[in-house]
């Protein structure tokens, strides 16, 4: 699914106001319906519910969700801040489609505010994708109370005071609402942590924009939804054999941290891989015979550290890095297996670590090779940035300059490929913020490699099936009982 930024947006709409063709204010009634098709399966129309209106089409939506709910028996309440002299025109055709009992209070003043202490659903339509600068004067003080107020609080497209495809400062006021209820596509904002509060659970409703205009627009950011990534996923053959699917070689552990390896080489298994062997310090070798009795040992001549690799020819992916260490000997290893890799690499953890402090291994990274870092692996690696926006930016630029692939982990796990696309993830949740889960998928991506697929899809299907497991773990277990193990269990990709 494609993300647009403000203007292909707006080109989307009249594009499709032109071509289908359907009215303008047919289109805003569709977005209506489709936010009040998604508001009455939430709420009972028993509660009542206050909805709070610019006067652009964000607040003409207002206008015509108040109508429709109120059609629905909802006990509504309508406020409009007056504060410009320009409504836009589907907004002052809505204003007239309100019926006499539905009459809207005006918000002018500070003390025009209402009070809020009831308890009710406030819909938020002050402002949408024509937001232009920060909220200020009584648009400020209207977010403020909505913020303040112990009310549940539901954005239209996106919470008013929030820019759409680029960074807000912290002054800004923003509402913050429990649910965004967005437009046909997710909005840049959403997928940015910084921006975590002034989301909320997001949902698309779909209000039937022009497919084929959008599969036309150019743009660096995608949505990994199901359907893309089921498509990416190859069928086992029938006559198929072990040697079909690649023998992985994943090299990690250190004395303390052998479970790190055992945890990457039980994912590369649970993903489909062919062969796995695990290259361990020699403390760890009994540990992986008797855990993982189906990968195959090779042994470090250190006891307590990896620092020494035979030849790497004969592998069909490998994957370095978790609870490696950063042992001086350690470091020099990787630096020799960066020269002599013929293959994309999985770099994740302490390795990702060893190359931030001995930068002239980044020029050796082999083509597409996929870097698994969480943020602050990625500052130590790319340098302090701004802001969250700042940070995608510059993980693009370091993708394009590298030829390399970042999974940038989080709760929408960015995954920035050598062209400077990103594909933000769909699926995972907050139970996975625990040790070991960051292995996994080091072992996911290395098994998906060794089987042929190449780096870009091994990336986004394994950053998507990780996170799948995830959520199916959740729903067993619940995101606090649930461990690393667990999202290995509920591993199922085909
Ligand atoms: N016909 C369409 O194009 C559709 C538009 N839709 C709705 O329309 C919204 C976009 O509408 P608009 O482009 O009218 O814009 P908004 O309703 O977001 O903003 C209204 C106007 O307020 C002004 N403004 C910008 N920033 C401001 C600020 N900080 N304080 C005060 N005023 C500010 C701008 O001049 C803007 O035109 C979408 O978010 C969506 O809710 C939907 O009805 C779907 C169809
Ligand atoms: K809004």
């Amino acid at each position: 699914m494609k993300i647009l930024n403000v203007g292909q947006i707006r080109d989307l709409d009249a594009f499709t106001i032109e071509n289908e063709p359907v009215s303008s204010v047919n289109l805003m009634e569709r977005a209506a319906q489709a936010f009040c098709w998604w508001f009455c399966n939430q709420f009972v129309n028993t509660r009542p519910v206050t909805v709070f209106c610019g006067q652009g089409n964000n607040g003409g939506d207002g206008l015509a969700i108040a109508r429709i709910l109120s059609q629905k028996c909802y006990d509504v309440r309508v406020y409009i801040i007056e504060h410009t002299a320009n409504t836009s025109a589907d907004f002052s055709e809505n204003l007239k489609r309100l019926s006499d009992h539905l009459t809207p209070f005006q918000i002018r003043k500070e003390t025009d505010l209402p009070d809020l202490s009831e308890k009710t659903i406030c819909i938020d339509a002050l402002l949408g994708s024509g937001l232009s600068r920060p909220a200020e004067g009584i648009m400020a003080k209207v977010i403020g109370l909505l913020n303040t107020s112990r009310n549940k609080v539901v954005s239209v497209d996106i919470a008013s005071g929030l820019f759409i495809d680029k960074s807000n400062q912290e002054t800004d006021p923003i509402i913050q609402p429990l649910f965004t209820i967005t437009f046909q596509l997710p909005k840049l904002a959403f997928f940015m942590p910084q921006n975590a509060v002034f989301v909320g659970e997001w949902r698309i409703v779909d209000i039937g924009l022009d497919t084929v205009h959008l599969l036309q627009q150019h743009t660096p950011y995608y949505y990994t939804d199901s359907a893309h990534a089921e498509s990416i996923i190859r069928p086992r053959n029938k006559f198929s054999h072990k040697g079909t699917f690649g023998h992985a070689l994943i090299i990690a552990g250190s004395y303390g941290k052998i479970g790190a390896a055992i945890l990457a080489g039980k994912a590369c298994l649970r993903s489909g891989v062919g062969l796995l062997t695990l290259h361990i310090p020699e403390c760890g070798y009994e540990i992986a015979q008797i855990s993982l009795p189906e990968a195959m040992v090779s042994v470090d001549v250190d006891r307590k550290f990896n620092t020494a690799l035979g030849s790497v020819s004969s592998y069909s992916s490998i994957g370095i890095g978790p609870g490696l260490g950063q042992e001086d000997a350690t470091a020099q290893m990787l630096a020799k297996l960066l020269t002599e890799a013929r293959l994309p690499l999985v770099i994740d953890a302490d390795a990702l670590n060893i190359i931030s402090q001995h930068n002239d291994l980044l020029d050796k990274i082999p083509a597409k090779s996929i870097l698994t870092p969480h943020p602050k692996e990625f500052q130590r690696l790319a340098g302090e940035t701004a802001n969250d926006f700042d940070r995608l930016e510059t993980g693009r630029k370091f993708a394009q300059k590298y030829n390399i692939i970042i999974c940038l982990k989080g709760a929408h796990t960015a995954v920035i490929l050598p062209n400077g696309d990103v594909h933000f993830n769909s699926t995972g949740n907050a139970g996975m913020a625990t040790g070991g889960t960051g292995d996994v998928l080091t072992g996911i991506i290395t098994s998906l490699l060794a089987q042929g697929y190449p780096p870009e899809h091994a990336a986004i299907l394994g950053v998507y099936e990780h996170g799948l497991a995830g959520d199916r773990a959740a729903s067993r277990k619940g995101q606090s009982a649930m461990i690393a193990s667990d999202v290995i269990e509920n591993l199922k990709i085909d």
